[in-house]
């Protein structure tokens, strides 16, 4: 998958697709509830095998029930790829 970084425009598009999440200082970047502390560890262990499939790793920060992803691609030098944008949707899909 292509690490070229998406323009403004692009990842706009791309985010009226992806409820919740924002795009601010070259970051997608969205926060998640769940019910109590083991649920949303259970989630964050499924993200992370997302993460190994797609070779593509958000900060994950993890407070009690509730879940901050931000994410960025650092191999096209912190911007915002497909790659971001598809580890989102995976991301979105699963705990809908
Ligand atoms: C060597 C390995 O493919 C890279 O370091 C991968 C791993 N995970 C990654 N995760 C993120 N978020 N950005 C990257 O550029 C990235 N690159």
């Amino acid at each position: 998958m292509s690490t070229q970084p998406l323009s403004q425009g692009e990842v706009e598009l791309a985010l009226s697709n992806l409820p919740g999440w924002h795009f601010e200082d070259n970051k997608l970047s969205a926060e998640f509830e769940f019910p109590n502390h083991l649920f949303a560890v259970a989630v964050v262990s499924a993200i992370g095998l997302f993460q190994e499939e797609l070779n593509h790793h958000a900060t994950l920060s993890l407070t009690y029930n509730k879940l901050i992803v931000v994410t960025t691609t650092h191999d096209a030098g912190n911007k915002v790829t497909k790659k971001d944008i598809t580890l989102a949707h995976k991301i979105t899909e699963f705990v809908e």
